[in-house]
Protein backbone atom coordinates (compact mmCIF):
# COMPACT_ATOMS: atom_id res chain seq x y z
CA UNK A 1 0.00 0.00 0.00
CA UNK A 2 0.98 3.22 -0.78
CA UNK A 3 2.05 5.84 1.67
CA UNK A 4 -1.06 7.83 2.99
CA UNK A 5 -1.25 11.63 1.95
CA UNK A 6 -3.02 14.37 4.08
CA UNK A 7 -6.41 13.63 2.72
CA UNK A 8 -5.97 9.85 2.90
CA UNK A 9 -5.60 8.72 -0.62
CA UNK A 10 -3.04 6.06 -1.21
CA UNK A 11 0.02 8.10 -3.05
CA UNK A 12 0.03 5.11 -5.66
CA UNK A 13 -3.17 5.17 -6.32
CA UNK A 14 -3.05 9.04 -7.08
CA UNK A 15 -0.87 8.95 -9.89
CA UNK A 16 -3.71 6.96 -11.75
CA UNK A 17 -5.38 9.53 -12.05
CA UNK A 18 -5.05 13.44 -12.55
CA UNK A 19 -7.63 16.41 -12.61
CA UNK A 20 -8.60 17.46 -15.66
CA UNK A 21 -10.85 20.29 -17.83
CA UNK A 22 -13.67 18.31 -19.63
CA UNK A 23 -16.09 19.30 -22.64
CA UNK A 24 -19.30 20.89 -20.84
CA UNK A 25 -18.80 19.37 -17.93
CA UNK A 26 -16.14 21.57 -15.65
CA UNK A 27 -13.23 19.58 -14.01
CA UNK A 28 -13.40 15.89 -13.83
CA UNK A 29 -10.98 12.51 -13.60
CA UNK A 30 -9.07 11.33 -16.32
CA UNK A 31 -6.63 8.23 -15.97
CA UNK A 32 -3.02 8.82 -16.11
CA UNK A 33 -1.84 5.45 -17.10
CA UNK A 34 -4.51 2.46 -18.51
CA UNK A 35 -6.18 0.99 -15.60
CA UNK A 36 -6.95 -2.60 -15.31
CA UNK A 37 -10.45 -3.88 -14.72
CA UNK A 38 -11.35 -4.57 -11.02
CA UNK A 39 -8.42 -1.76 -9.64
CA UNK A 40 -9.29 0.17 -6.85
CA UNK A 41 -8.61 3.46 -8.66
CA UNK A 42 -8.35 5.62 -5.13
CA UNK A 43 -9.89 5.44 -1.59
CA UNK A 44 -10.19 8.79 0.48
CA UNK A 45 -11.66 10.35 3.12
CA UNK A 46 -13.80 13.36 2.71
CA UNK A 47 -12.57 16.90 3.58
CA UNK A 48 -16.27 17.88 4.61
CA UNK A 49 -19.38 16.29 6.16
CA UNK A 50 -22.55 16.93 7.74
CA UNK A 51 -23.09 14.32 10.47
CA UNK A 52 -27.23 14.80 9.83
CA UNK A 53 -29.31 14.54 6.81
CA UNK A 54 -28.53 18.24 5.40
CA UNK A 55 -31.64 18.74 3.58
CA UNK A 56 -33.66 18.48 7.07
CA UNK A 57 -30.82 20.62 9.14
CA UNK A 58 -31.66 24.25 9.84
CA UNK A 59 -30.28 26.22 7.23
CA UNK A 60 -28.48 28.99 9.13
CA UNK A 61 -26.90 26.26 11.20
CA UNK A 62 -25.47 24.10 9.02
CA UNK A 63 -23.89 26.85 6.59
CA UNK A 64 -22.37 28.10 9.80
CA UNK A 65 -20.81 24.23 10.28
CA UNK A 66 -19.72 24.50 7.09
CA UNK A 67 -18.10 27.78 7.12
CA UNK A 68 -16.46 26.32 10.48
CA UNK A 69 -15.03 22.63 8.62
CA UNK A 70 -14.11 24.80 5.50
CA UNK A 71 -11.70 27.39 7.54
CA UNK A 72 -9.54 24.00 8.23
CA UNK A 73 -9.24 22.83 5.11
CA UNK A 74 -6.25 24.23 3.27
CA UNK A 75 -6.14 26.43 0.98
CA UNK A 76 -6.15 24.23 -2.18
CA UNK A 77 -9.35 22.20 -0.92
CA UNK A 78 -10.61 25.38 0.01
CA UNK A 79 -10.65 26.82 -3.88
CA UNK A 80 -11.71 23.33 -4.61
CA UNK A 81 -14.70 23.54 -2.81
CA UNK A 82 -15.58 27.02 -3.79
CA UNK A 83 -15.28 25.88 -7.12
CA UNK A 84 -18.08 23.28 -7.53
CA UNK A 85 -21.38 24.10 -9.00
CA UNK A 86 -23.94 25.67 -6.76
CA UNK A 87 -27.24 24.12 -7.79
CA UNK A 88 -29.55 26.01 -5.11
CA UNK A 89 -27.92 29.30 -4.56
CA UNK A 90 -29.52 32.20 -2.38
CA UNK A 91 -29.03 33.00 1.37
CA UNK A 92 -26.73 29.81 2.27
CA UNK A 93 -24.08 29.45 -0.46
CA UNK A 94 -22.11 26.78 1.21
CA UNK A 95 -25.01 24.62 2.46
CA UNK A 96 -26.27 25.10 -1.40
CA UNK A 97 -22.83 24.00 -2.92
CA UNK A 98 -22.64 21.44 -0.71
CA UNK A 99 -26.35 19.95 -1.04
CA UNK A 100 -25.30 20.54 -5.05
CA UNK A 101 -22.77 18.00 -4.63
CA UNK A 102 -22.59 15.59 -1.50
CA UNK A 103 -22.12 12.37 -1.48
CA UNK A 104 -24.59 10.00 0.53
CA UNK A 105 -22.43 7.95 2.92
CA UNK A 106 -25.05 6.61 4.40
CA UNK A 107 -27.93 7.35 5.58
CA UNK A 108 -27.68 10.09 7.50
CA UNK A 109 -24.51 11.86 6.33
CA UNK A 110 -23.37 13.11 3.37
CA UNK A 111 -19.85 14.36 2.60
CA UNK A 112 -17.90 15.79 -0.59
CA UNK A 113 -14.14 14.21 -1.22
CA UNK A 114 -11.37 16.09 -2.86
CA UNK A 115 -11.56 13.24 -5.94
CA UNK A 116 -14.30 11.73 -5.58
CA UNK A 117 -16.39 14.65 -5.84
CA UNK A 118 -15.29 15.57 -9.53
CA UNK A 119 -16.00 12.53 -10.71
CA UNK A 120 -18.53 13.22 -13.45
CA UNK A 121 -21.66 10.91 -14.42
CA UNK A 122 -21.95 8.60 -17.24
CA UNK A 123 -24.83 6.61 -17.71
CA UNK A 124 -22.95 3.11 -19.22
CA UNK A 125 -19.61 4.25 -16.65
CA UNK A 126 -16.28 3.23 -16.67
CA UNK A 127 -15.93 2.83 -12.68
CA UNK A 128 -18.09 2.83 -9.40
CA UNK A 129 -17.64 4.14 -6.34
CA UNK A 130 -18.75 2.62 -2.78
CA UNK A 131 -18.02 4.16 0.89
CA UNK A 132 -16.69 1.41 2.83
CA UNK A 133 -17.74 1.96 6.90
CA UNK A 134 -14.87 -0.12 7.85
CA UNK A 135 -12.25 2.46 6.61
CA UNK A 136 -14.36 5.26 6.42
CA UNK A 137 -13.28 6.03 2.57
CA UNK A 138 -15.05 6.34 -0.78
CA UNK A 139 -13.41 3.28 -3.02
CA UNK A 140 -13.42 4.21 -6.86
CA UNK A 141 -13.05 1.08 -8.81
CA UNK A 142 -12.58 0.44 -12.33
CA UNK A 143 -15.96 -1.86 -14.00
CA UNK A 144 -14.00 -2.70 -16.82
CA UNK A 145 -10.28 -1.30 -18.51
CA UNK A 146 -9.84 2.20 -18.65
CA UNK A 147 -7.55 3.58 -21.49
CA UNK A 148 -4.76 6.46 -20.72
CA UNK A 149 -6.92 9.84 -21.09
CA UNK A 150 -9.69 8.39 -20.91
CA UNK A 151 -12.24 10.28 -18.28
CA UNK A 152 -13.13 8.29 -14.92
CA UNK A 153 -17.18 7.99 -15.13
CA UNK A 154 -19.48 6.43 -12.67
CA UNK A 155 -23.30 6.28 -12.74
CA UNK A 156 -25.04 8.93 -10.49
CA UNK A 157 -28.06 7.39 -11.25
CA UNK A 158 -28.53 3.84 -12.11
CA UNK A 159 -32.22 3.43 -13.05
CA UNK A 160 -34.79 4.22 -15.57
CA UNK A 161 -35.26 5.01 -19.50
CA UNK A 162 -33.27 7.78 -21.16
CA UNK A 163 -36.10 10.60 -20.49
CA UNK A 164 -36.96 9.53 -16.92
CA UNK A 165 -33.10 10.01 -16.58
CA UNK A 166 -32.92 13.39 -18.08
CA UNK A 167 -35.53 14.48 -15.89
CA UNK A 168 -33.79 13.68 -12.84
CA UNK A 169 -30.80 15.19 -13.98
CA UNK A 170 -32.35 18.47 -14.55
CA UNK A 171 -34.70 18.85 -11.52
CA UNK A 172 -32.06 17.05 -8.82
CA UNK A 173 -28.55 17.57 -10.39
CA UNK A 174 -29.40 20.92 -12.67
CA UNK A 175 -27.58 19.69 -15.73
CA UNK A 176 -28.19 17.48 -19.26
CA UNK A 177 -26.17 14.64 -19.63
CA UNK A 178 -23.99 14.76 -22.76
CA UNK A 179 -22.87 10.54 -21.73
CA UNK A 180 -22.35 8.50 -25.12
CA UNK A 181 -26.01 6.73 -24.82
CA UNK A 182 -27.97 9.99 -23.92
CA UNK A 183 -26.23 11.16 -27.47
CA UNK A 184 -26.91 7.89 -29.07
CA UNK A 185 -29.19 7.23 -32.28
CA UNK A 186 -32.92 6.65 -31.47
CA UNK A 187 -32.53 2.98 -31.86
CA UNK A 188 -29.51 2.26 -29.11
CA UNK A 189 -31.83 4.58 -26.79
CA UNK A 190 -34.75 2.23 -27.60
CA UNK A 191 -32.94 -0.56 -26.86
CA UNK A 192 -31.43 0.29 -23.70
CA UNK A 193 -34.80 1.28 -22.62
CA UNK A 194 -36.20 -1.98 -23.41
CA UNK A 195 -33.67 -3.61 -20.97
CA UNK A 196 -34.21 -0.51 -18.32
CA UNK A 197 -37.87 -1.49 -18.68
CA UNK A 198 -36.71 -5.25 -17.62
CA UNK A 199 -34.60 -3.96 -14.49
CA UNK A 200 -37.53 -1.80 -13.50
CA UNK A 201 -39.81 -4.53 -13.38
CA UNK A 202 -37.27 -7.33 -11.90
CA UNK A 203 -37.00 -4.41 -9.13
CA UNK A 204 -41.23 -4.14 -8.45
CA UNK A 205 -41.48 -7.95 -8.34
CA UNK A 206 -38.83 -9.62 -6.79
CA UNK A 207 -39.40 -9.72 -3.20
CA UNK A 208 -39.51 -11.33 -0.07
CA UNK A 209 -42.41 -12.03 -0.29
CA UNK A 210 -41.79 -13.49 -3.54
CA UNK A 211 -39.58 -15.23 -2.97
CA UNK A 212 -42.05 -17.23 -0.22
CA UNK A 213 -44.75 -17.64 -2.34
CA UNK A 214 -43.91 -17.65 -6.33
CA UNK A 215 -39.99 -18.47 -6.13
CA UNK A 216 -40.42 -19.67 -9.74
CA UNK A 217 -41.16 -16.61 -10.95
CA UNK A 218 -38.26 -15.12 -8.96
CA UNK A 219 -35.77 -17.02 -10.90
CA UNK A 220 -37.21 -16.02 -14.07
CA UNK A 221 -36.83 -12.37 -13.15
CA UNK A 222 -33.43 -12.69 -12.15
CA UNK A 223 -32.43 -14.28 -15.16
CA UNK A 224 -33.76 -11.35 -17.31
CA UNK A 225 -32.37 -9.16 -15.24
CA UNK A 226 -29.09 -10.53 -15.24
CA UNK A 227 -29.30 -10.72 -19.05
CA UNK A 228 -30.75 -6.77 -19.27
CA UNK A 229 -28.07 -5.83 -16.66
CA UNK A 230 -25.10 -7.61 -18.83
CA UNK A 231 -26.06 -6.15 -22.48
CA UNK A 232 -26.97 -2.86 -20.59
CA UNK A 233 -23.91 -2.38 -19.00
CA UNK A 234 -21.23 -4.08 -21.04
CA UNK A 235 -18.72 -4.65 -18.78
CA UNK A 236 -15.56 -6.60 -19.28
CA UNK A 237 -15.71 -10.60 -18.70
CA UNK A 238 -19.80 -9.33 -18.47
CA UNK A 239 -19.62 -9.58 -14.83
CA UNK A 240 -19.91 -5.97 -13.75
CA UNK A 241 -22.71 -5.60 -11.50
CA UNK A 242 -24.33 -9.13 -12.01
CA UNK A 243 -24.25 -9.54 -8.40
CA UNK A 244 -27.69 -8.18 -7.67
CA UNK A 245 -29.58 -11.50 -9.88
CA UNK A 246 -27.08 -13.88 -8.69
CA UNK A 247 -27.19 -12.72 -5.34
CA UNK A 248 -31.09 -12.84 -5.44
CA UNK A 249 -31.25 -15.92 -7.05
CA UNK A 250 -29.06 -17.31 -4.55
CA UNK A 251 -30.67 -16.46 -1.57
CA UNK A 252 -34.58 -17.57 -3.48
CA UNK A 253 -33.14 -20.92 -4.03
CA UNK A 254 -31.63 -20.95 -0.35
CA UNK A 255 -34.99 -20.26 0.82
CA UNK A 256 -35.95 -23.40 -0.36
CA UNK A 257 -33.11 -25.89 0.30
CA UNK A 258 -31.36 -25.93 -2.95
CA UNK A 259 -27.73 -26.19 -2.24
CA UNK A 260 -26.38 -26.88 -5.88
CA UNK A 261 -27.49 -24.01 -7.20
CA UNK A 262 -26.56 -22.29 -3.83
CA UNK A 263 -23.23 -22.94 -5.00
CA UNK A 264 -23.84 -22.21 -8.37
CA UNK A 265 -25.05 -18.70 -7.62
CA UNK A 266 -22.41 -17.57 -4.76
CA UNK A 267 -19.45 -18.52 -7.75
CA UNK A 268 -21.20 -16.04 -9.79
CA UNK A 269 -22.27 -13.54 -7.48
CA UNK A 270 -18.66 -13.91 -6.47
CA UNK A 271 -16.73 -12.98 -9.80
CA UNK A 272 -18.82 -9.73 -9.82
CA UNK A 273 -18.44 -9.01 -6.58
CA UNK A 274 -14.63 -9.23 -6.87
CA UNK A 275 -14.73 -6.56 -9.78
CA UNK A 276 -17.02 -4.56 -7.94
CA UNK A 277 -16.33 -4.34 -4.30
CA UNK A 278 -12.72 -6.52 -4.51
CA UNK A 279 -11.55 -9.37 -3.30
CA UNK A 280 -11.15 -8.91 0.69
CA UNK A 281 -14.15 -6.85 0.68
CA UNK A 282 -16.61 -8.43 3.57
CA UNK A 283 -19.76 -9.05 1.15
CA UNK A 284 -17.33 -11.20 -1.24
CA UNK A 285 -15.91 -13.00 1.21
CA UNK A 286 -19.07 -13.48 2.72
CA UNK A 287 -20.44 -15.07 -0.43
CA UNK A 288 -17.16 -16.69 -1.31
CA UNK A 289 -18.04 -19.16 1.95
CA UNK A 290 -21.49 -19.82 0.44
CA UNK A 291 -20.10 -21.45 -2.23
CA UNK A 292 -18.45 -23.61 0.33
CA UNK A 293 -20.76 -24.33 2.63
CA UNK A 294 -24.28 -23.72 0.88
CA UNK A 295 -26.54 -24.47 4.16
CA UNK A 296 -25.15 -21.70 6.15
CA UNK A 297 -26.38 -19.03 4.45
CA UNK A 298 -28.89 -16.70 6.48
CA UNK A 299 -32.30 -17.82 5.84
CA UNK A 300 -31.17 -21.45 4.47
CA UNK A 301 -34.51 -23.45 4.02
CA UNK A 302 -36.59 -21.30 5.60
CA UNK A 303 -39.29 -20.99 3.40
CA UNK A 304 -39.34 -24.61 2.40
CA UNK A 305 -37.24 -27.39 1.31
CA UNK A 306 -39.39 -28.52 -1.91
CA UNK A 307 -36.34 -27.66 -4.00
CA UNK A 308 -33.91 -29.54 -2.14
CA UNK A 309 -30.48 -30.83 -3.64
CA UNK A 310 -27.19 -31.33 -2.84
CA UNK A 311 -23.97 -29.61 -4.55
CA UNK A 312 -23.09 -33.27 -5.65
CA UNK A 313 -25.95 -32.60 -8.13
CA UNK A 314 -24.87 -29.63 -9.90
CA UNK A 315 -25.66 -31.27 -13.67
CA UNK A 316 -21.70 -32.03 -15.19
CA UNK A 317 -22.55 -33.17 -18.63
CA UNK A 318 -25.19 -30.41 -19.91
CA UNK A 319 -24.21 -28.64 -22.83
CA UNK A 320 -24.62 -24.68 -22.48
CA UNK A 321 -28.47 -24.09 -22.97
CA UNK A 322 -29.52 -26.97 -21.02
CA UNK A 323 -27.23 -25.72 -17.94
CA UNK A 324 -28.78 -22.66 -18.53
CA UNK A 325 -31.94 -23.74 -18.35
CA UNK A 326 -31.15 -25.79 -15.40
CA UNK A 327 -29.78 -23.11 -13.78
CA UNK A 328 -32.50 -20.43 -13.75
CA UNK A 329 -35.07 -23.55 -13.37
CA UNK A 330 -36.51 -22.71 -16.45
CA UNK A 331 -38.11 -26.01 -17.66
CA UNK A 332 -41.12 -24.86 -14.31
CA UNK A 333 -41.74 -21.20 -15.77
CA UNK A 334 -45.39 -20.25 -16.25
CA UNK A 335 -45.13 -19.64 -19.87
CA UNK A 336 -42.82 -22.10 -21.43
CA UNK A 337 -39.84 -20.34 -22.66
CA UNK A 338 -37.08 -21.38 -25.03
CA UNK A 339 -34.09 -20.18 -23.50
CA UNK A 340 -32.34 -18.50 -26.07
CA UNK A 341 -28.81 -18.58 -25.03
CA UNK A 342 -26.67 -15.93 -26.63
CA UNK A 343 -24.03 -15.89 -25.43
CA UNK A 344 -21.60 -18.76 -24.76
CA UNK A 345 -18.75 -16.92 -22.99
CA UNK A 346 -21.29 -16.34 -20.11
CA UNK A 347 -22.54 -19.88 -20.03
CA UNK A 348 -18.74 -21.06 -20.28
CA UNK A 349 -17.93 -19.06 -17.20
CA UNK A 350 -20.68 -20.93 -15.34
CA UNK A 351 -19.39 -24.07 -15.97
CA UNK A 352 -15.80 -23.57 -15.73
CA UNK A 353 -16.46 -21.57 -11.77
CA UNK A 354 -18.17 -24.88 -11.50
CA UNK A 355 -15.59 -27.40 -13.09
CA UNK A 356 -12.73 -26.35 -11.50
CA UNK A 357 -11.56 -28.27 -8.60
CA UNK A 358 -11.31 -27.15 -5.33
CA UNK A 359 -12.68 -23.52 -6.32
CA UNK A 360 -11.04 -20.53 -5.05
CA UNK A 361 -11.43 -17.20 -7.23
CA UNK A 362 -8.15 -15.79 -7.92
CA UNK A 363 -6.95 -12.51 -5.76
CA UNK A 364 -6.77 -10.78 -9.12
CA UNK A 365 -10.55 -10.95 -9.71
CA UNK A 366 -10.10 -13.23 -12.45
CA UNK A 367 -11.49 -16.49 -12.73
CA UNK A 368 -9.96 -18.22 -15.61
C1 LIG B 1 -20.39 16.35 -8.68
S1 LIG B 1 -20.03 17.49 -9.92
C2 LIG B 1 -18.71 16.79 -10.82
C3 LIG B 1 -17.57 17.77 -10.93
C4 LIG B 1 -17.86 18.97 -11.79
N1 LIG B 1 -17.67 18.64 -13.21
C5 LIG B 1 -16.99 20.16 -11.40
O1 LIG B 1 -16.33 20.73 -12.27
O2 LIG B 1 -17.00 20.51 -10.24
C6 LIG B 1 -21.45 17.33 -10.94
C7 LIG B 1 -21.54 18.34 -12.06
O3 LIG B 1 -20.67 17.99 -13.13
C8 LIG B 1 -21.30 18.19 -14.40
N2 LIG B 1 -21.52 16.88 -15.04
C9 LIG B 1 -21.33 15.67 -14.48
N3 LIG B 1 -21.61 14.68 -15.33
C10 LIG B 1 -22.01 15.25 -16.47
C11 LIG B 1 -22.48 14.75 -17.73
N4 LIG B 1 -22.58 13.44 -17.99
N5 LIG B 1 -22.83 15.63 -18.69
C12 LIG B 1 -22.73 16.98 -18.46
N6 LIG B 1 -22.33 17.52 -17.30
C13 LIG B 1 -21.96 16.68 -16.31
C14 LIG B 1 -22.63 18.88 -14.09
O4 LIG B 1 -22.42 20.26 -14.11
C15 LIG B 1 -22.92 18.43 -12.67
O5 LIG B 1 -23.76 19.34 -12.00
Amino acid sequence: MGAMSAHGSEAEHESLIKVDILPGKGRGLVATTPIAFGTTIFAEVPYLKLEDNFAKLNPPAANALLAQQLRDLDKEDQRSFLQLRNFFPGLYPLLGTFGSNALQIHDSMHAIFRHATLINHDCIPNARYFWDKDTGRQVVRSLRRIDKDEEITVAYIMRGTRAERREMFKTRYGFECTCALCSAPAEVVEQSDARQAIIRKHDALVDSDRIKTNPVACMKSCRHLAYAVKQEYKADKGQSRLYQPFEEAMDTCGRHGDRARVVMFAKLAVASLQLCFGYDHKRTSRVRRLAMHPDTMEGFGTHSMDWETWPHEIPENLGGSQFDEWLWRAGEWAVPVMVKVDDEEWIATCKRLFLKEGWEPDADGSDA
